[in-house]
């Protein structure tokens, strides 16, 4: 198996470190623009071999997509990242031609290839890398949800003061400060609904600190987070290459599934060597379908400035 990380800087390469650490491809490529970049950080991460013990093979390429023929999936993190004060959504001018030529070169060498997008502002990223390839939809994933997810649990974990690895919890819609929706009703702790260990007032405020979780990393760090980014564009990876059908939410094509059509948003969704195998529909309840309803109108907006600007 084959993956190629296109996009060298904080969070490829945080994902190339952990996809070769887990050993679950033959062969590692990371591509960037900049000089010798990847080529840099592919043989930095390969001294980490013997001292790690792992035994995965990784290579660098600046710009030769020659480099990656014959991969499986290939992940697209390069573009800009926002700064404090901005929002994802400001980055579309920047990143939506770099993510159109980038996932473009990729379907040469790879014409089988699945893609999960990272790169900002990623639901407007991943519509855009579907429709200007025409791709089937099973091989598009926008990698936003298993982030937001795992802040979910991170903030229910510091409010009630349980494990973050026994809980289960689910952000659902846009990748965007306003427009991610936190399921706090369905959140549960070994079974336990968290209504029975957080106050309504404790909920809501996870939940709103988790729809601006990005925001507070790149507020503390000058730019935007790449640790648990870099993890979690490992985890989609690692259930499509080794097919273990996990439930993640991600952002998909959606085709009259939660009432909305011709738009990428956050549900969850089965991963496994095909790509998106299945959209589970949630049984959400009217507020949730409202929030949810809003949430796709506002991605719907951003897919609309590709059409002004001329990508699609
Ligand atoms: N979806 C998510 O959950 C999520 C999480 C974190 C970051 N992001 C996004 O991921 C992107 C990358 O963030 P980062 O912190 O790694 O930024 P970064 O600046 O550290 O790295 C981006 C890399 O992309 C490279 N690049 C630019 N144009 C390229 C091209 N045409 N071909 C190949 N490489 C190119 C740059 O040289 C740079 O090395 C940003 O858009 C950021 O907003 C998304
Ligand atoms: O916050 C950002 O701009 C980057 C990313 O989307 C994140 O959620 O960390």
């Amino acid at each position: 198996m084959k993956v190629t990380v296109v996009g060298a800087g904080a969070v490829g390469a945080t994902c190339a470190d952990n996809i070769a650490r887990k050993e679950i491809v033959d062969e590692l490529v990371i591509v960037d623009i900049k000089e010798g970049v990847a080529e840099g950080k592919a043989l930095d991460l390969t001294q980490t071999t013997s001292i790690l013990g792992f035994d995965t093979s990784i290579i660098g390429s600046t710009n030769d997509y020659s480099k990656t023929a014959g991969t499986n999936v290939a992940v697209i993190t390069s573009g800009i990242p926002r700064k404090p004060g901005m929002t994802r959504e400001d980055l579309i001018g920047t990143n939506a031609g770099i993510v159109k030529d980038v996932a473009s070169n990729i379907l040469k060498y790879s014409p089988d290839a699945i893609l999960v997008i990272i790169s900002n502002p990623m639901d407007t990223m991943t519509y855009l890398a579907l429709k200007s390839l025409g791709l089937n939809k099973n091989r598009i994933i926008g990698m936003g949800g298993a982030l937001d997810s795992s802040r979910f649990k991170t903030y229910l974990s510091l409010a009630s003061g349980v494990s973050q690895n026994d809980i289960q919890a689910t952000v659902i819609g846009g990748h965007g400060d306003t427009t991610m929706i936190p399921l706090t009703r369905l959140a549960t702790c070994q079974g336990i609904n968290f209504s029975k260990l957080l106050s309504s007032e404790q909920l809501q405020k996870v939940a709103e600190d988790t729809m601006v979780g990005g925001a507070t990393l790149t507020k503390l760090l000058g730019t935007s987070a790449w640790y648990a980014p870099g993890a979690a564009g490992m985890a989609v990876v690692e259930s499509i290459i080794r097919d273990e059908k996990k439930i993640i939410p991600c952002s998909v094509y959606l085709d009259g599934e939660y009432g909305e059509s011709d738009i990428c948003i956050g549900v969850p969704v089965v991963l496994g060597k095909n790509g998106v195998e299945k959209i589970i529909e949630l049984d959400l309840n009217e507020i949730e379908k409202e929030k949810f309803k809003a949430s796709a109108q506002a991605v719907r907006n951003m897919n609309q400035v590709l059409f002004d600007m001329n990508v699609l």
